[in-house]
C-alpha cells in the first residue's frame, strides 16, 4: 500500500544548495516511489552546540510503498554512496543527512528508527519547511497541526528562505 513520508534533508559541506537538489532527485528514483511535493528550501543557523556552518534544509514528501526500515535502508545507502558521508560528530557537520520525519500515521520506536522523529517538534529547520508543504498535517503523537507546533516553538534560531 502506498504511504506518505516526510523526510527532512539538511546538509553544511560543500555546495548545499546543489546536494539538496540533487538528493530531491534520488529520492525521485527510490523504487517505488514517487516525489509529491518539495519544499523550499532555507538556510538555518546550526543547532546543538556544535559551532560549524550553516545548514540548508528542506522536506520531501513521498509517496512510497517501501516500509519504514526499507526506506531508511534507502536513505542511508544515498548518505554514504551518493554524498560520501562519512562517520561524525553527534550534531556535527554532515555532506547529507535524510531524516525520516513521518511516514503515515506511524508511531514506532525500535532500536534502528523512531517515527515521528524524535526532535522533529524541536526544530525550527524541520517544522518551517514541513509547514510549508503539509500545514494542517496532525503530529500523530502530539495531536496538534504542524503550524501550531511551529507558531508554538519558543526556539529563536534564524531559518531564511532561499
Ligand atoms: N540548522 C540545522 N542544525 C542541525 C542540523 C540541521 O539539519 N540543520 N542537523 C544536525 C545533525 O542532525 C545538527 N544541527
Amino acid at each position: 500500500m502506498e504511504q506518505c513520508a516526510y523526510i527532512g534533508l539538511g546538509s553544511n559541506i560543500g555546495d548545499r544548495e546543489l546536494k539538496l537538489l540533487m538528493a530531491v532527485a534520488e529520492l525521485g528514483k527510490l523504487p517505488r516511489t514517487r516525489v509529491t511535493a518539495v519544499s523550499p528550501f532555507y538556510e538555518t543557523e546550526p543547532v546543538g552546540g556544535v559551532p560549524q556552518d550553516n545548514f540548508y534544509n528542506a522536506v520531501v514528501r513521498l509517496s512510497t510503498e517501501l516500509a519504514p526500515l526499507e526506506l531508511l535502508e534507502r536513505l542511508k545507502k544515498l548518505e554514504t554512496g551518493v554524498f560520501h558521508r562519512v562517520p561524525s560528530q553527534r550534531w556535527g557537520a554532515r555532506s547529507m543527512d535524510l531524516d525520516i520525519l513521518l511516514y503515515g500515521e506511524l508511531v514506532l520506536e525500535s532500536e534502528q528508527l523512531t517515527i515521528p522523529h524524535p526532535r522533529l517538534a524541536e526544530r525550527r529547520f524541520a517544522l518551517q519547511p514541513l509547514s510549508d508543504i503539509a500545514p494542517d498535517l496532525v503530529h500523530p503523537i502530539l495531536g496538534k497541526r504542524i503550524v501550531e507546533l511551529l507558531t508554538e516553538l519558543a526556539s529563536p534560531e534564524k531559518v531564511v528562505r532561499i
